[in-house]
């Protein structure tokens, strides 16, 4: 599919960067795959795809690599995501997503927004993994999960969790 002016596809920019889309299958906090995720690929505006090439540069170095979970997201799959968290009957993975979160409290607490930086193609989300065998590294929680675990200066991780971060943290703020 050809992407509007300034849209690419994140690994035509970095070939060797790992992509798990999870709204594209059922692994993802509405138990279900997400209609306007019909392949399994991430888009990012030019400029953002290319910062990320330097992070996976100098990540390469140290022996690990970028997985991607999610980048441009469109507007239709936002209104999904709201719709979802309105239904407050459909608690079908609240146990491994959001098992301490009351649904109602999805939108004051952030976690689920009407409008998404997303929808804009310069943000993404991701983790590191080990360059060989793919292997996450331990980032104290799991991608998407909603509790206060999650937040970056959680005090609930462990000191090698904390580094984790740190060293994502440091390479985006330093590239993007
Ligand atoms: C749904 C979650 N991954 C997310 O991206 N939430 C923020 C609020 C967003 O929609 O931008």
């Amino acid at each position: 599919q050809k992407l509007p002016e300034n849209f690419v596809y994140v690994s035509k920019i970095i070939p060797d960067i790992a992509l798990e889309i999870r709204y594209c299958g059922a692994n993802n906090f509405m138990g279900k795959p997400v209609d306007a995720y019909r392949e399994s690929v991430a888009i990012l505006t030019k400029p953002a795809a290319t910062a990320l090439s330097q992070v996976q540069e100098e990540l390469k170095k140290q022996g690990y690599r970028l997985k991607i979970f999610d980048a441009y997201r469109p507007q239709s799959a936002v209104d999904q995501f709201v719709e979802w968290a309105r239904d407050e009957a459909d608690t079908i993975n609240k146990k491994s997503f959001y098992p301490e979160i009351d649904k109602r409290n999805l939108f004051n607490l952030g976690y689920i927004s009407s409008r998404s930086g997303h929808s804009r193609g310069s943000t993404v989300d991701l983790t590191i993994i080990n360059a060989e065998t793919g292997e996450e590294l331990d980032m104290g929680s799991p991608y998407d999960f909603f509790g206060s675990i999650s937040n970056h200066n959680s005090e609930e991780i462990n000191k090698e969790q904390k580094e984790n971060r740190l060293i994502l943290k440091h390479l985006m703020e330093k590239w993007l």
